[in-house]
This record gives C-alpha cells, structure tokens and sequence, in this order.
C-alpha cells in the first residue's frame, strides 16, 4: 500500500477474446457515479476489474489512495477487496430466510476495520423488517434487490458496486426500489459505481458519470456537466435534458406549487416538493426550453421565465440548434440545454455572450430525497 491521490482512480487495459478495453478514469470517492454507455461497451467488465474478478494485462486501481492494484506488483485478491456486489439478479441463498441472508453479509465484514453500517439501520433503510422471516424464495423481484443490497452493506464495504440492479425489474418494481437507491445515497457515505445503460436512472441517482464506448471511456467528470457538453453525444439524443440540484426554498399552498432554488434562479414547480431546506432533483428536458430575446415576456403562460446567458451552441440538425445556457444575469448559475431551430437563432440574432429570458415550459421532479 502506498498512499495516492483521494478518489476512484482506474485504468484497465487489455483483451478479452476480441473484444479490446482500454479504460481510465478518476472519479471522487463520494456520491453515485454511473458507468453509462451501449450495450457491449464494457461498462461490466471494468467493475470486475474494480472486484478484482478480471484481470486484464494492464491494471490499476487505487481507492482514496489505498492501492488495490498497481500492474504487476500489486494485486489484492478479489475476497480481500472491501467492495459489496449487486447484480442485475440478486443471488441470494434459498435455504436461508432475509434475516439468515444479511447474517451471512454480516459475517463477511473483514474484522480489522470500522462497521459503520449496523444491522438495525439497513433493515430500516431498505423496509426489510416485514420481510425478515420470509424466506426468499417467496420474494418479489424488488425485495429480493433490496435484500442483495442490504446483505452487501453489511459486508462493510468501502466501495459498493452495482451492475444493472433495476434491469431485471418491471416499471412497477423499478420505481418501488428507486426511493430505497436515493435513500442509500442520502444516509451512508459509501461511494458506488453504478453500471446502467438506461438515462433516465443515472439522471436521477448519479453524481458523477462516466462515459464509455467501445471499451474505452470518451468522458468522465461531473453528470451535469456531461449532459451538456456539446462534444458528446449525449446533448444530441431527443431526449436530451439537464439535472439541476434544487433546494426547496417556499410553497406556494394556494396554487399548489413548490418554490425550489438553483444556483442562478428560482422555479416553481408543480406539487409539494418536502419542507423548506430539502435537497431535490430536478430534470430540465432541452425540448421544454424556449429563449425569448426581448424580455421577460408579457402575457405568457409560462411559469418560470429565467435571466441567462448563452454559452455556446451547435448545431443538431439542418433545422435545430442545441443552446447551452447558464442561468442568471450575468450567467453565473447551473446550465441549461435548450433546443431552438436554426431559423430563430438567425431571426433573432442569438449568439454566445448574449443575456435573455429562458421559458421553462416543464420541470420534473426527480424524486430525490
Ligand atoms: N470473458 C470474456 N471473454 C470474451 N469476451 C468477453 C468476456 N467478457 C466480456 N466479453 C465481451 O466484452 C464486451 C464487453 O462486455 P461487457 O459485459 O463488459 O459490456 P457491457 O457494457 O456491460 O454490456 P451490457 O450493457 O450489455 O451488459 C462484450 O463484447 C462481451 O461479449
């Protein structure tokens, strides 16, 4: 062991068959980050190289500057990794009720270290205590999730690594085990690499992402950032939107809407986003941002007319512009993404640097705790 930079820093590099991956990165040691790309990418084999279940020919690896893996001379074997595993099927054993499951987590804590997840707290967390005695062959595909989850963290990890844990769920089971996922990220202080091909769940649990195509990573770095980085092709898809972290600032009871604040603006949105002081999530679609040059506008029906800046734009389609905007007067606040067609960039005269109004048709509420 030698001590290192803090954070999550990785490169792996080799072949498996013909399949060739070629992955760096350094991420914080905090929060979700999200190993998101298509299918085949290598988003699964760069976590077993993370839990030492695959070794390439090229291999590093250091976790908040403890050294799991340095080339040739160092290689902690995958059971003395302090990583929790969950797959996109849980495993859990059979002939052992929830409680005989997360016991056996339990036991696999390494003794040395400090146990900061205790068992009271992880059956409360993940509202497994109706479940205890059942056996786990009787479970839902979500319970079963959460169980895996739950035996993990007992293991004590210093890294939890999550491949697809939602795949294998229906819509309904998804978004029962999606307010568990924010409530684990809310309460325990233990960094996750979370691989997911699906946006909308990285929008809404990651902190960080990591880009990856074919075997190699085209970007790493905060997720909002990335969302609106206009080299990346994510600011390309229809569905291309900002997350913005709000805090919920006011309601407004009479009319039934939440005043929540980010950096370089306040929104209203619609229903009771939790008490003055809680920390959401919001998602900003491009499609549902219109720019108004001369402004604020009058007589219009949208709610959340915001000052903003142009940062930059690009072209998506011969029609259509992708704008990047920063919110505020003098565009010191959280990005945007808008779409606008290229007639109304030329119309109205638009251009990096200039200050204007950002209509807001829509907010979404990521149900963040
Ligand atoms: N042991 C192996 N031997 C040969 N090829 C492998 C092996 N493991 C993975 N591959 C190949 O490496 C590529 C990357 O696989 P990987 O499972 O890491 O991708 P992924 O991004 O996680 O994909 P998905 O989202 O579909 O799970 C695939 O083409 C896969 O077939």
């Amino acid at each position: 062991m030698r001590d290192g930079a803090p954070g999550i820093e990785a490169a792996f590099a080799g072949r498996l068959g013909g399949f060739a991956l070629d992955a760096r990165f350094a991420v914080p040691a905090r929060g979700v980050t999200a190993l998101f790309g298509p299918s085949g990418c290598g988003k699964t084999t760069v976590l077993r190289c993370v839990a030492g279940l695959t070794r390439l020919a090229e291999g590093h690896l250091s976790v908040n500057g403890v050294v799991w893996q340095d080339g040739r001379h160092r290689f902690l074997a995958p059971h003395r990794r302090p990583v929790g595993y969950v797959f996109q099927e849980a495993s859990l054993f059979p002939h052992l009720s929830v409680t005989g499951n997360l016991r056996y987590g339990q036991r696999r804590a390494r003794g040395d270290g400090p146990r900061p997840v205790a068992f009271d707290d992880v059956v409360e967390l993940l509202g497994l205590a109706r479940l205890l005695d059942r056996s786990t062959t009787v479970l839902s595909g979500g319970e079963r999730q959460r169980v895996a989850l739950g035996r993990a963290l007992l293991t004590q990890p210093r890294l939890l690594l999550m491949d697809e844990p939602l795949a294998a769920l229906d819509r309904a089971s998804k978004d029962e085990i999606l307010p568990y996922l924010e409530r684990l990220h809310a309460r325990l202080d233990i960094p996750v690499l979370y691989v997911s091909h699906d946006l909308a769940e990285v929008e809404r649990l990651a902190d960080t992402l990591v880009l990856m195509e074919a075997g190699r990573v085209r970007a790493a770095g905060p997720l909002a950032a990335l969302l609106a980085d206009p080299a990346l092709p994510l600011v390309r898809l229809p569905e291309a939107a900002e997350v913005l972290d709000a805090v919920v600032v006011g309601h407004d009871e009479a009319y039934g809407l939440s005043v929540v604040a980010v950096p370089g603006a306040t929104l209203q949105v619609p229903g009771a986003a939790g008490p003055v002081g809680s920390p959401r999530r919001l998602r900003i679609a491009a499609s549902e941002v219109s720019l108004c040059r001369d402004g604020p506008p009058t007589g219009s029906s949208v709610l959340n007319v915001l000052p903003a800046r142009i940062l930059r734009a690009e072209p998506l389609a011969p029609h259509q512009m992708t704008v990047v905007l920063a919110l505020g007067e003098m565009g010191e606040g959280a990005t945007l993404l808008a779409r606008v067609t290229r007639k109304s960039w030329e119309g109205l005269g638009l251009r990096p640097g200039l200050s204007l109004h950002a209509l807001v048709k829509s907010v979404a509420l990521l149900d963040r705790e």
